[in-house]
Parts: structure tokens; sequence; C-alpha cells
């Protein structure tokens, strides 16, 4: 039995595939009247076109949920901090996170906020390049699952596999999520310079060195390069820098156009950030184009001293 914490658009994807499936699938919301409408109307607001299948049970009640072997955790990565301290400790199974960033109070992954409230727990992460609305859709996906126990990775590989959603399995946690957290921050960066007209051959080059640079802190907290190079990296890396279904491309499109965009979209990228910029500085580590993209978020800089920056670099080797 998998229980989903979190009815967002990837919960109720990933809750919709494997119910799909046959598999037995509890959804869980905090929200109660979100939670009645999903059990009434089979719908849920947050991932439009979708209908629920019968057999996906819908609750409200988070200790029913918890006592799950598997619980998928499909919250934000700023909020999974507090959530896990206040509800997480005494949970044990299985706990995957699946969600993307860097936590701002910590400077850890979502498995370091795991550990730390859950000490009973199994933690285990899912990332790579998937649009919840292809997932939910039943295209084809492929996606990462990282866990360093390979007896809990190799059973959760065969419980969320399915006919359209293949889990490739690895033990590099730390790369596999960093290439999640990472690959957002470049993605708004790619945005950026779509938004603001800077053409695609930029594009390309920032890909191109925010990828060097999502390897070189990866490393430096002894990651694998090639868990980089697979799905959770590079494959996320491309799907988002280059496609405006991401709300983190969409976000960089809006600060490059000197538009707005609505607070309340998850865009996990720009806390990302702020907090890689902060680590990677600790550690001595050269991430400029991330710290350039938190300096644009903060307002401290203008697009074009942006692009400045990165140009006027000292001159190196590739
Ligand atoms: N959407 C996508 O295509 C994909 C998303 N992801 C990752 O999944 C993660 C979640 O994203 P997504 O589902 O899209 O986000 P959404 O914004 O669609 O949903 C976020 C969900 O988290 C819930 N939530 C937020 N804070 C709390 C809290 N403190 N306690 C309990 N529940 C909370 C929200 O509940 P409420 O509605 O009540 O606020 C909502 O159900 C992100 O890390 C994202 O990077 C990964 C791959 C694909
Ligand atoms: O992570 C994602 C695709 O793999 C979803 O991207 P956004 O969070 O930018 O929408």
């Amino acid at each position: 039995m998998i229980a989903v914490v979190g009815a967002g658009a990837f919960g109720t994807a990933l809750a919709v595939v494997l119910a799909r499936e046959g598999r037995g699938v509890t959804l869980w919301a905090r929200d109660k009247a979100q939670v009645a409408a999903m059990r009434d109307i089979r719908r849920n607001d947050r991932l439009p076109g979708v209908t629920l299948p019968d057999n996906l049970s819908v609750t409200a009640d988070l200790a029913a949920a918890a006592r799950q072997p598997t619980i998928l955790l499909c919250l934000p990565t700023q909020a999974l901090g507090a959530f896990l301290d206040a509800e997480g400790p005494g949970w044990s199974g299985r706990l995957v996170a699946c969600c993307k960033g860097v936590d701002l109070t910590t400077l850890r992954g979502p498995t370091a906020l795991i550990e730390r409230a859950c000490p009973a727990a199994i933690p285990a992460i899912i990332t790579g390049p998937s649009f919840a609305a292809d997932i939910a859709r039943g295209l084809p996906t492929a996606l990462t699952l990282a866990c360093t126990d390979e007896a809990a990775g190799v059973e959760l590989q065969r419980e969320m596999s399915t006919a359209t959603l293949r889990l490739y399995r690895t033990a590099d946690v730390t790369g596999a999520e960093l290439g999640g957290a990472l690959k957002n921050v470049i993605a708004i960066a790619a945005g950026v310079v779509i938004g603001a007209g800077l053409g695609e051959s930029a594009r390309a080059a920032l890909m191109t060195r925010g990828y060097a640079e999502m390897v070189r802190l990866a490393i430096a907290l002894g990651a694998r390069a090639e868990t980089l190079a697979g799905l959770s990296g590079f494959g996320d890396l491309v799907l988002t820098c280059s496609s405006d279904q991401s709300r983190n491309f969409r976000f960089g499109l809006s600060l490059g156009r000197g538009e707005g965009f609505d607070a309340k979209v998850t865009v996990e990228g720009a806390a990302t950030a702020r907090a890689v910029t902060r680590l990677s500085a600790g550690m001595g580590v050269e991430m400029p184009i991330t710290a350039v993209v938190a300096a644009l978020i903060a307002g401290d800089i203008t697009v074009p001293q942006a692009m400045h920056s990165l140009l006027s670099r000292p001159l190196k080797q590739e």
C-alpha cells in the first residue's frame, strides 16, 4: 500500500498513475474541502483535466496515511522540513521525497530532512524529467529512484514502475537530489535569457555552463558525476530549460521580460538559488550562474548587469 502525502500536481499525478496500475494508493491533502471535492467529483483543481480513478482513496487523515509502508512526500522542499519535524517523528517505512530543492534553513536536500525528523525511516528520492500532466496522461516517462538501502530501492523500483513510468535505480542519493534541485535554478536563468530576447545560442551556453557548475558542486558534496549525466541531472535540465510547461522556466521568462509572476505558483528554483549560493560560497565552489539568478530574483541586479557579470569573468579553459 502506498500513501501519497500532498495532493498538488505531482502527488496527484503519481497517485493517479499508480492507482490506474491497480496499486493500492491513498492520497492525503491537508485541506478538508479539497478532500471532499476530490471524493465527490473525482477531480483535483491542482491537476486540471484528470479524472481520479475509482480505486484511488482520498483522505484528510494523516495518521492513517503515515501507517503505510511506502509514503511519497509530495510537498515543496521549503515546506518539507517543518512538516516532517511536526508530523514525522515516529514514522517508519520507506519515505520517498518527491520534491526538488535545497532547504533554505539547513542547506540540505530533502532526504536529509527525512533523516533528521524520521530516524526510523528509510529515506529515498524520486526525481527526473517529468511534468505532472504528462505522467497523469499516461505518456511515457523515465525517472531516477535513489536510495542507499539496496533492498528498499529494489522494492520501491518495483512498486512504483508502471507500464508508462519507468524507474532507474541508483544509490547516489546526493547526486540525484542535487541534479533535480540545481537544474531548476538553471531553468530560471534559461527563461530569463529567452524572456529578455538574448537568443537561443545564449540559452545553450547557459545550459552547458550551468551543467558544469551543477557537476562541480555535486562532486564537492560527494556525488558521482555520472549521476548528474543521467535523468535526474542532464535529463531534467534539458526538459526544464526548453519547455514553457515548466514553472521555473516561466518564472524566468517573466523576470527577463520585467513582468510579475503569481507568488502562489510553486517555483522551487527561487529559494534553491539562494540556498545554493550560500552553500557554495561556504564551500569555496564557484557557481556564477546560480549566484546571478539569486541576485536577479532579489532585485539586487538587472538583466543587463547579470549578463555583463557572466560575460566579463576571466577567460578560462573549458
Ligand atoms: N508539477 C510537476 O510537474 C512536478 C513537480 N515536481 C516536484 O514536486 C514538488 C511539489 O510540486 P507540485 O506538486 O507541482 O506543487 P503544487 O504547488 O502543485 O502542490 C504543492 C502541494 O503541497 C501542499 N503543501 C504545501 N505546503 C504544505 C504544508 N506545509 N503542509 C502540507 N501540505 C503542504 C499543497 O497543499 P495546499 O494546496 O493545501 O497548499 C499542495 O497540495 C516540487 O518539489 C516540484 O519540484 C517534480 C516533478 C514534476
Ligand atoms: O521538475 C519538473 C519537470 O521535471 C517540473 O518543473 P517545474 O517545477 O519547473 O514546473
